[in-house]
């Protein structure tokens, strides 16, 4: 299990990336670097559009950048061929905010679905198999099907076939904001046993601050395609200092489809420590878009074990 990059010490680094999506008047990231080190739980935050997604995307090129370098573990993603870069995606998983399960197949197969694609033999994938789903506690339902699954048991599901692979770092994509509150909680529990128990390291994107705040070691704070800020939670103290991370900090949520953001947050250069009041008129334009918008079921899990 890769643990960390081997002229970096990090599990993660990206530096220098860039992403311009074609017909886009700005770049959905900027040149940014970022570190993530080994064992760590780290958190993406920011509003809708921030380019947050397209960032975590980057990581296991399910987006290729424009430019910039993608390590993780020992390779440098970024430099190799297809063949190559999909045995390393081995190494990474993968899990979403609507599940991305397939459908016409159980809940076992699943979980095996990557190590089927990987040419495991029958016998260790059944057994891997039924190692995974006793440990999202799911063996009952290897027979059901997605759609007869709770939101929450669908995303043990994906956790499990994320997990099948032995990956050492796990991206997660909203994985909570389909799901209620007390569903919500169970996940990061079971995400935050996968770091501990496993080792894994987890970059997870968010807009909920009481994720970030239950789950994260770190977040990084995502404005308009740039990391704005890094916050440190293990110290026990946190003092923001963008207006951005006082604001997410004061409000707890920056959800797309409830919150606001502050009129003033990219020109700003001093803030007070709670929102604006006349919040109501800064929503990003597409943020409605993004929260309706499906895509087309599946592809981005198939597109990390076919490419
Ligand atoms: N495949 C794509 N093609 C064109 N533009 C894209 C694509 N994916 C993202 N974008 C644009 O890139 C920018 C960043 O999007 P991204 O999904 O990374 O933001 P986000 O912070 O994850 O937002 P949200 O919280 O709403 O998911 C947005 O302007 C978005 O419209």
């Amino acid at each position: 299990m890769p643990t960390s990059t081997a002229k970096t010490g990090a599990a993660i680094r990206l530096t220098g990336v860039t992403k311009h999506f074609a017909g886009s008047a700005t770049a959905a990231v900027h040149p940014t670097d970022l570190a993530i080190e080994a064992g760590e739980i780290h958190g993406i935050i920011g509003f809708s559009g921030a380019g947050k997604s397209t960032l975590l995307r980057l990581v296991n090129l399910l987006e290729r950048p424009d430019a910039g370098l993608v390590e993780v573990g020992d390779d440098e993603l970024s430099a190799l061929p297809p063949l190559a870069l999909r045995a390393a995606r081995r190494r990474i998983g993968m899990i979403f905010q609507q599940f991305n399960l397939l459908h016409n197949l159980s809940v076992a197969e699943n979980v095996a679905f990557p190590l089927r694609i990987a040419g495991d033999s029958p016998a260790s994938i059944k057994a891997r198999v039924a190692e995974c789903l006793d440990y999202v506690g799911l063996s009952a339902k290897a027979a059901a099907y997605p759609g007869q699954l709770s939101g929450g048991q669908k995303q043990r599901v994906a956790i499990a076939r994320a997990l099948a692979p032995n990956p050492g770092v796990l991206l997660a994509d909203e994985p909570t904001s389909a799901l209620d509150p007390r569903t919500t909680q169970s996940i990061l529990d079971v995400l935050a046993d996968i770091n501990q128990r496993f080792g894994v390291t987890v970059l997870l994107v968010t807009h909920e601050m009481s994720v970030v705040r239950r789950l994260c070691h770190r977040v990084s704070v995502m404005d308009e395609g740039r990391i704005v800020e890094q916050i440190d939670l293990r110290t026990g103290f946190t003092a923001p200092r963008s207006e951005l991370a006082r604001w997410l900090f004061a409000s707890g949520e920056a959800s797309p489809a409830e919150a606001t953001q502050p009129a003033t947050v990219a020109a700003a250069t001093s803030a007070p420590a709670t929102a604006p009041a006349n919040t109501s008129a800064a929503v990003p334009a597409n943020a409605a878009a993004r929260a309706i918008v499906v895509t087309p079921a599946n592809a981005p899990f198939r597109e990390v074990y076919h490419a």
